[in-house]
Parts: C-alpha cells; sequence; structure tokens
C-alpha cells in the first residue's frame, strides 16, 4: 500500500505511549513492529510518548538542576549571554523575548539555546562547524557546573536521536540505513526552558502563553517535561488535548521537515504550553534535523496522482534558517 493512501485527517484524543525497547534489537521483525508503531503514531497524531529510550536518570536530573540554577541567576547575568546578539541562535532568551504564535503579544518563557559542540573540550576546535544558520561556538555563562552535565545531556540525546533515524526509514518503506548519509553531522538544537506560573484564570485570548501555538521546523524534537502539565496538542478537530508528563517518558514530535519530506502523510501537529499549575515548570526540547545541505524532497511513495507533492523541494539548512528568522524577526514587539 501507498504511504500517500495512508495521509488522514482523522483525529485524535490520545497520544501514543511507544516502549523503545525494541530499537536496539538484533532481530529485524522486532525493529519493524516498532517502526509499524511509530508510522501509526506520525499518521495519526504527529506526538507519541518513548518509554525505555535508555537516557540514564542522572544524566536527566543533573541537567535539569543546572538548568534552574542558570535561571535562577540575576537576569543582568543572563543577559550577558541574549540570544539577539549573537547571529547564530545561540545564547539566552528572555520572558517575552519570543513571539512564537504572530498573533500572540509574546511567551511567557525563558530559554537557553545551544547546538552542536563536543563533550571534550580538547577537540572543540571543530565544534564551530559548519551547520549553517546554528554554525559557531556556543555561548555559555560562568556558571561552574553547568556546561558539562548540559552538554552531557545533549550528547545522549543526540544518540538517542540517532537511533530514531532507522525506525522512521522503515516506517517509511525505506532501507532502514536510508538517513545515515543524511545524518553525518545531524542538526540539533536544545533548548532549555523554564516557564513561570501564569494566573489559571489566564484567558488563551490575552495573547501571553507559555508558549504559543506553532510547529517545529526540523524532523522531530525529543522533549523532556518535568511533572508540570502545561504542553497541548491540537487535533484535526481544534481541540487542545494535553500531553501530561509521564515520569521516565520523553515526548517525541514530528517537525516540518518531515512533513515536507513525506508529503504530509507524517504530521507536524500544532502545539502549545500554558502553565496554570501554580508552580515552576522546566522542560528541555531537542529539535533533530538532517544535516543541512540534505534536499527534502518528497519521498517516492508518499506521492501518489491523488496526492501529488505539496512542497517544493528544499535545501534543509535553508529552510530552518528562514523559519527561525521568521520567528526572530516577530518577536520583542514592545
Ligand atoms: O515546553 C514544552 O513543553 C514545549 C516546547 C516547544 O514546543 C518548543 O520549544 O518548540
Ligand atoms: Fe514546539
Amino acid at each position: 500500500m501507498f504511504l500517500a493512501d495512508r495521509r488522514t485527517d482523522s483525529t485524535f484524543e490520545e497520544i501514543p505511549i511507544i516502549d523503545f525497547t525494541d530499537a536496539s534489537s538484533s532481530d529485524p521483525k522486532r525493529r519493524l513492529a516498532l517502526a509499524e508503531k511509530i508510522r501509526d503514531a506520525c499518521i495519526n497524531v504527529g506526538f507519541f510518548y518513548i518509554t525505555n529510550h535508555g537516557v540514564p536518570e542522572d544524566t536527566i536530573t543533573d541537567a535539569v538542576a543546572a538548568g534552574k540554577k542558570f535561571f535562577a541567576q540575576p537576569i543582568s547575568s543572563k543577559l550577558h549571554l541574549d540570544i539577539h546578539k549573537a547571529k547564530n541562535f545561540k545564547g539566552y532568551t528572555a520572558l517575552l523575548g519570543e513571539n512564537t504564535d504572530p498573533t500572540g503579544r509574546g511567551d511567557l518563557h525563558e530559554g537557553f539555546d545551544i547546538g552542536w559542540e563536543e563533550q571534550d573540550s580538547s577537540r572543540n576546535l571543530d565544534s564551530a562547524r559548519d551547520d549553517s544558520a546554528m554554525s559557531g561556538l556556543n555561548v555559555w555563562p560562568d556558571l561552574p557546573g553547568f556546561r558539562e552535565p548540559v552538554l552531557s545531556y545533549y550528547h545522549s540525546i543526540v544518540q538517542l536521536g540517532l537511533r530514531l533515524f532507522p525506525l522512521f526509514a522503515l516506517a517509511l518503506d525505506l532501507p532502514e540505513n536510508f538517513f545515515e548519509d543524511k545524518t553525518t553531522k545531524p542538526a540539533a538544537i536544545m533548548r532549555l526552558l523554564h516557564y513561570p506560573p501564569q494566573s489559571p484564570t489566564t484567558l488563551d485570548n490575552d495573547g501571553v502563553i507559555g508558549i504559543g501555538a506553532h510547529t517545529d521546523y526540523e524532523c522531530f524534537t525529543i522533549l523532556w517535561q518535568d511533572t508540570v502539565s502545561a504542553l497541548q496538542v491540537r487535533n484535526a478537530d481544534g481541540k487542545w488535548i494535553d500531553a501530561v508528563p509521564i515520569p521516565g517518558a520523553f515526548v517525541l514530535n514530528i517537525g516540518d521537515q518531515l512533513a515536507r519530506w513525506t508529503n504530509d502523510v507524517f504530521k507536524s501537529t500544532i502545539h502549545r504550553a500554558i502553565n496554570r499549575s501554580g508552580q515552576e515548570r522546566y522542560s528541555i526540547p531537542l529539535f533533530f534535523g538532517v544535516d543541512y545541505d540534505v534536499l527534502l524532497e518528497p519521498i517516492p511513495s508518499c506521492i501518489s496522482p491523488e496526492m501529488p507533492a505539496k512542497y517544493e523541494p528544499v535545501k534543509a539548512g535553508d529552510y530552518v534558517q528562514s523559519r527561525l528568522e521568521e520567528t526572530y524577526a516577530q518577536s520583542v514587539k514592545k
């Protein structure tokens, strides 16, 4: 069956939970069975949780603790690293410094963004590698015990991301190694995010929420979220479904690059975050893409006479750069 025939507008009420154990199975049938679950989730929802992903709990806890320490600093220390001063979209974004949904008035979160960097600083000559919009060195705060745990988490998630590509390939009826030569220096942008609580009675339409409704730009996103529920995913009927935190699980979602590549057979689903819990909320998304020089052109099984190609081929890096510039051009209309 052509994948194009499986493109659907059907709606969903729940986000599937997928056990990742078989990702490393030596049995191709088990890997394929897992890929089929991922395929269903990508076609119907565009979001799923993964459990048993193998990322050590300490790696997560240490990075989260580092993030909390960073955000607890005075604003003047954080603004030294203002993302608007850097040309390569790295550094600190203050509260309301972004406006993800152009109809909104700013996002009620602060963030810290990093891109590729070797864990081992002695190998860092290569860290300013050429990955287009994000190329150039990371900026780091002068905060002991920050860089190491943050980078260590970053590399664990990059490894997890690299294990997902073969499964996406199988899910798309492609050879398992389809993405291998396209992910030699994968785009991986990570953000530490902090959402202060907002009033429980705030209406959606006052224009300020944790992060406005949007889709992600890259191929997929791996998100860690704490126990505070705030993330919501919009179904085809326009209803917001809570992506309730599941301890030990990551949330995975498809981004616009993979949606383009699959002619929207895989969904890049709109989502937002509103923290009405009364507590601080922290999350860490890592946006995963292919090498920036890879051309995104529709996968043949995703086009058919009834479902012709919807998008022009575009280079991954050019696409991400244009989306990032759009977002930052819209931000801070104070
Ligand atoms: O913090 C979250 O739960 C979602 C973050 C998000 O959607 C993003 O940064 O693109
Ligand atoms: Fe997002």
